[in-house]
């Protein structure tokens, strides 16, 4: 499979993501500057953590404008695959690509520590492969990741199993102890209703390798690529 990555100026993650895409699981991926306007034949985008522009204005409201974005929208509205992570997930909810924003944490601290998150639906790339009772540990590193929607929005998000993620205890139990940031209903990462745009706030690719002693995260990359490969 050959996945793009979006580099912005801020971006910070973008290396982490390649090197676990390439040298880990052995994918093609190739660096996408965000004043490209070609996609290079991707069959899936990465648009990495970071602090796009400073996190200016808003996390992801300048990146939102860059000139790749125009052909990520247009890629996206045929099916394409987009996966957001963290920066990306604010750039994509800038962008309209998925429903909802990120706001400041709750206690308006920037968050740097591990979290416990549970699948939610294994009607995604992301999640069908993972078994549903699967805790898994990944990092949070952000100061804007408090999803929020308005009440229509959240209920249809719901109705359609769009709640990839969320936050729980190590015990898998969704308490409001386990919510790191305030974020609705323990939400840490939603899909699109076509189901091929992907935004996740914890950091996989700080979890896919054994000499950080967390492979957690694998567990989606190897889900997406089991599943595009099916
Ligand atoms: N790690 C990240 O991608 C951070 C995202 C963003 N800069 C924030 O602080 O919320």
């Amino acid at each position: 499979m050959k996945f793009g990555v979006v580099i912005f100026p801020g971006s910070n993650c973008d290396e982490d993501i390649i090197y676990v895409l390439n040298n880990i699981l052995g994918q093609e991926v190739v660096r996408l500057w965000h004043k490209d306007h070609d996609l290079q034949g991707c069959d899936f985008i990465v648009l990495p953590g970071g602090f796009s522009f400073g996190d200016y204005l808003r996390s992801g409201a300048i990146a939102r404008f860059s000139p790749i974005m125009q052909e990520v929208i247009q890629f996206a509205a045929k099916g394409g695959y987009v996966m957001g992570i963290c920066n990306g997930f604010q750039i994509l909810t800038e962008s309209g690509l998925l429903e909802g924003a990120l706001l400041h944490n709750k206690n308006r601290k920037f968050i740097c520590r591990n979290t416990f998150v549970l699948p939610q639906t294994q009607n995604s790339l992301l999640t069908a492969q993972i078994d549903a009772q699967r805790v898994l540990k990944i990092p949070v590193a952000h100061g804007e990741g408090n999803y929020f929607a308005d009440a229509d929005t959240l209920k249809s998000i719901n109705d359609n199993d769009q709640v990839l993620f969320r936050y729980c205890d190590e015990a898998g139990n969704i308490t409001n102890d386990a919510n790191p940031n305030g974020t609705l209903e323990n939400i840490a990462g939603i899909t699109n209703k076509n189901r091929n745009v992907f935004g996740f706030m914890p950091h996989p690719e700080r979890a896919a390798d054994a000499v950080l002693a967390n492979e957690d995260g694998l567990a989606i990359f190897e889900s997406i690529l089991s599943m595009v490969k099916a």
